[in-house]
């Protein structure tokens, strides 16, 4: 395994305020994380530290396995902060001035605004760019030095829904062409749709870190009915694949903990004497599960 990022036990306090309290995780090469968590819970704090701008109160954490320099901050690229530009210099105008900051060559200018989608719009000031080019232009920005992982900060913040899309897919390509990215989000389709692995904070401590599949593969439920219901109950609760059974509404949601198909369960009712007159299965949504998640935290 190709670790890109290793963070340990890493705390930011204001005063006596603990933004980020105690988080260990790590970043493997090649994969699309998540940061993921309603406002405040700090995310950008998190953000900040690992990328040299915010001083930690504890903690630590390692890029390429070694402490933390400015050689190992070379390797990646970030966008934290709406991007800046010069408005009256053109795109590619712009992206010069990078370049020779960055020390990264002009000739990577073209490729990186074809790859952003803005290659016939070089010749444009950056100032009649829409909102969407404008961080399509801030992502050409942060790969000219083709690094070997991208940092974004609520990406689609913003944007119109034809200007997330854009994003999103710009972000799914990059990610296809190796390089590992780490993203901020509040928004659980975001994370959904473009992140393999996603690590979730809520007021600054650590609830899940882990593949996306993995966190969406609860098995889902069943919402059951049947003529008598006290007997349905009891017999659920004897089942071996299922954890809970609770009321919802005249019927019984009963949680599952393997795969089943609806008419299987159905076909095991049927053999326990109950003929079920409603049978649903619900598949648990990554936002069920967040919330699932704040929830145990809170209570
Ligand atoms: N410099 C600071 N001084 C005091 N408190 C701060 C400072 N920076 C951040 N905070 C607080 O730390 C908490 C975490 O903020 P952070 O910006 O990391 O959250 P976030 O998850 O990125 O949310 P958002 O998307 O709203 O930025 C918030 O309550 C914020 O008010």
């Amino acid at each position: 395994m190709n670790k890109v990022l290793e963070i340990h036990q890493l705390t930011k306090r204001f005063g006596s305020f603990t933004a980020v309290n105690n988080i260990s995780f790590s970043v493997e090469k090649g994969n699309v994380y998540g940061l993921l968590g309603p406002n405040g819970s700090g995310k950008s704090t998190t953000l900040g530290m690992i990328l040299n701008a915010i001083n930690p109160t504890a903690g630590s954490w390692k890029w390429f396995d070694q402490n933390p320099d400015n050689n190992s901050l070379k390797r990646i690229g970030a966008i934290i902060e709406s991007p800046k530009f010069y408005p009256y210099l053109s795109a590619q105008k712009n992206l010069e001035i990078v370049a020779d900051i960055k020390e990264a060559s002009h000739t990577k200018i073209d490729e990186k605004l074809e790859l952003v989608g803005l290659i016939s719009r070089k010749k444009d000031k950056f100032q009649h760019f829409s909102l969407g080019m404008k961080q399509r232009l801030a992502i050409a920005a942060a790969l000219l030095n083709d690094p070997e992982v991208l940092i974004l900060d609520e990406p689609t913040n913003g944007l119109d829904p034809q200007g997330i899309i854009q994003i999103r897919e710009l972000i799914i390509k990059i990610a296809e062409q190796g390089t590992t990215i780490i993203l901020a989000s509040h928004l659980l389709d975001e994370v959904e749709k473009v992140c393999s692995h996603v690590v979730v904070l809520n007021q600054g401590k650590m609830l899940y870190a882990g593949s996306v599949d993995q966190m969406n593969s609860s098995f889902g439920s069943i919402v059951v009915s049947a003529a008598n219901m006290e007997t349905l109950e009891y017999t659920l609760k004897t089942l071996p694949f299922i954890s809970k059974v609770t009321h919802e509404n005249s019927k019984l949601l009963a949680v599952l903990t393997e795969e089943k198909d609806p008419a299987d369960i159905n076909k095991i009712l049927f053999e326990h004497g109950i003929v079920v007159n409603h049978l649903v299965k619900r598949k648990e949504s990554l936002e069920h599960q967040f919330f699932q998640l704040i929830q145990n935290q809170n209570n």
